[in-house]
């Protein structure tokens, strides 16, 4: 019997987008995300994309906002959407604040009470998600790319570099890429990991980096008029820690786009076209 029960079917680009719920054993809660299952997806299997969202998300943002579906139907890929964190009555959460707690899981395993009882999203989405998507929906097994916007767009990062050979390709739009040194990074990493600053390197893209990661080539998209750029995404400390190794990074500063989803938009398709290229490679 299916662990998953799909809570939405909504046609759109000639394909399905679907809504799950599902017990995970991980995080330990009820569990939402999306597919989309391109049109090709009822001929047999495609490859799959998942996307990691930013702070305050659901899966619901991106599905709604980025006009993906379209370009996934034109390229065969199913777009793997999860949340961005666990949630419910039962899962701590700092309601008064957006950047931490519910919405702001940081694609961290934490290892501090309160929250290390649910807060386990870098396994969710790195293991137990796909192992769950692989074995009950019409993907093939193995064959996967990743992306994410900001708080999303690290967790795509570190995904990849934290698993050499997991994902075909990596990209991200507006990164928090050196989250250990951000206002962000430290409030979240503070909380769900402590106080041994060493131990939040291993979830900081830059800081993998520089301690040897296996090179995979990495795309980011950021906008210069992101008005979070100065002082929580630190694309320059990445692009440093990849030259210092000759480490394959494209950074493409996009003029006056905002953090925004309408940022997200205007690129999705490259980024998707992409995804393609690499996940149609023999
Ligand atoms: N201005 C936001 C900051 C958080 C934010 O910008 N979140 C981004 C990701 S870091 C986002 O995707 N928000 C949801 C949306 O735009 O639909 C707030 O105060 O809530």
């Amino acid at each position: 019997m299916s662990t998953l029960e799909r809570i939405e079917h909504i046609k759109e680009s000639g394909g399905w987008l679907d809504r799950y719920q599902h017990d995970s054993t991980g995080c330990r809660c009820r569990m939402t995300f999306s597919v989309y299952l391109p049109p090709q997806a009822a001929q047999g299997p495609v490859p799959a994309v998942y996307w990691l969202s930013g702070l305050t998300c659901t899966d619901d943002n991106f599905r709604t906002k980025a006009g993906a579906q379209r370009y996934a139907a034109e390229l065969g890929l199913a777009l793997v959407i999860p949340d961005t964190s666990p949630r419910g009555d039962g899962v701590p959460d700092e309601p008064e604040r957006y950047d931490l707690g519910q919405g702001a899981g940081f694609y961290v395993n934490a290892t501090q009470a309160p929250w290390s009882e649910h807060y386990q999203m870098y396994d969710y989405v790195a293991r137990e998600l796909p192992a769950l998507v692989e074995a009950e929906l019409p993907l093939i097994p193995g064959l996967k790319s990743i992306s994410g916007h900001s708080m999303g767009g690290h967790g795509a990062l570190i995904c990849a570099l934290k698993h050499p050979g997991a994902y075909r390709s990596v990209s991200a739009f507006a990164p928090i890429c050196h989250p250990t040194v951000c206002g962000w990074g430290e409030g979240c990493f503070g909380a769900y990991l402590g106080d041994d600053r060493e131990a939040w390197k291993a979830y900081d893209a830059t800081e993998l980096v520089a301690a040897g990661a296996e090179p995979i080539p990495l795309l980011i998209e950021q906008g210069t008029g992101d008005e979070f750029l100065p002082d929580q995404l630190y694309p320059q400390d990445l692009q440093t820690a990849c030259n210092a190794r000759g480490f394959p990074l494209t950074l493409r500063m996009r003029d006056d786009y905002d953090h925004s989803y309408h940022f997200v938009a205007s690129f999705i398709g490259e980024h998707l076209a992409y995804h393609a290229a690499a996940l149609s490679k023999g």
